[in-house]
């Protein structure tokens, strides 16, 4: 039986993480609430990791927003990212832990990255001004990891997952990310026999989304091989435009209205779309469709609604 330190499992990816490595009945999942510990406190970090030995630690805790946070909370974005990631490798090491698999985001590559695109296309021009901040450090954080890696001879190793989806999302009406922003203003239209919808930027951009439970199973298969690449793409391969994306949304709600864009809302990247062949030869690949994910998500968000779960 492993012993696994879920940091930020109270989140959408990090409860998607608790419930695979349940179902796998092959792992004592550890876990601590922010009031239980602040992953900004260094001290904390060191003494909790020490203390609990785990085998293996997955660093899915970060301050994660959507395209307005992003460019609105830049500062908070830097400095909360850089301090978990940091405190929980560092942590790690000190502790002994052997295996640290850490979160990044497919905003790590440049703005105009060439398109599907590859893991080795880091660094090579500028990134999109939006999320920048977010962006250097989750740079930092899968150096950290390689570097350590390198330095240590510790198996600590990263993913770069694609915009996600899934049960347990932000459904704030600024700060989430598309899918829910989407779900919340499609659905509250429908409530109000609106006559339309507006949706930000141009509607042009195009996106890949992955459910979160693919997203678990990715994790623990890079979990599994002894020698797993220092940062590699989970994505879907497969990507949308916003507008569809949109219809999307609005077909899954029952919607009957008219989309308007709204292009004085920033665009973001034009296109980040994952080459995903690296992961894929390692054994793994998406199975969730695309359509039936969405509709489970609304679903979960309807049923949050109803328990006051919903993260508004
Ligand atoms: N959502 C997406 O589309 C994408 C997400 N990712 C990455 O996946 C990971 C998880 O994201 P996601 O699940 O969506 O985000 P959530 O906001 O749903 O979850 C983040 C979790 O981190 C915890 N956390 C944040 N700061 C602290 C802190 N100082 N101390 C303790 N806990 C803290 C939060 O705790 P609390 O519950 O108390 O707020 C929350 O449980 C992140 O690394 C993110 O960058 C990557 C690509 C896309
Ligand atoms: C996962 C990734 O997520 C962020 O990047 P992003 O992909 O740009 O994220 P987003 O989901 O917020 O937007 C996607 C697209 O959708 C458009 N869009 C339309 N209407 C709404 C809307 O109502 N809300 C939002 N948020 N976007 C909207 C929006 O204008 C943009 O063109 C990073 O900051 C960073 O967090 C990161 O790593």
């Amino acid at each position: 039986m492993k012993k696994i330190f879920i940091a930020g499992h109270r989140g959408m990816v990090g409860s998607a993480l608790v419930r695979e490595a349940e179902s796998r009945g092959d792992f004592e999942v550890i876990t601590a609430t922010r009031d239980q510990l602040d992953l900004l406190d260094q001290a904390a970090v060191f003494d909790f990791v020490a203390a609990e030995k785990p085998d293996i630690v997955v660093i899915a805790a970060a301050k994660v927003g959507g395209i307005h946070a992003n460019s609105t909370y830049p500062a908070d974005f830097l400095y909360e990212n850089l301090a978990i990631a940091s405190n929980l490798v560092e942590g790690s090491r000190r502790a002994e832990v052997d295996r640290v698999l850490f979160l990044g985001s497919s905003c790590i590559y440049p703005k105009l990255a060439p398109q599907p695109m590859p893991e080795d296309c880091l660094l090579t021009s500028q990134l999109e001004v939006t999320n920048e901040a977010y962006a250097i450090a989750k740079i930092a954080g899968l150096k950290l990891c390689q570097h350590y890696r390198a330095q240590h001879g510790l198996n600590y190793h990263s993913a770069m997952p694609t915009n996600l989806y899934g049960p347990g999302d932000n459904y704030h009406p600024e700060n989430s990310h598309v899918i829910p922003a989407l779900i919340r203003r499609f659905h509250e239209a429908k409530e109000a026999d609106a006559e339309s919808v507006t949706i930000w930027g141009t509607g042009t951009p195009r996106r890949e989304f992955l459910h979160t439970d693919d997203l678990a199973k990715a994790c623990f298969h890079l979990l599994s091989l002894d020698n797993p690449p220092d940062w590699v793409n989970v994505g879907v391969g497969d990507d949308i435009s916003i507008h569809e994306l949109a219809e999307l949304v609005a077909e899954t709600v029952g919607f009957k209205g008219e989309i308007l864009t709204d292009p004085t809302k920033p665009d973001g990247t034009p296109r980040k779309l994952m080459d995903i062949s690296k992961i894929k030869a390692t054994g793994w690949s998406p199975a969730i469709d695309f359509r039936e994910g969405l509709a489970a998500a609304y679903q979960d968000f309807l049923a949050s609604l109803e328990t006051g779960a919903a993260r508004l």
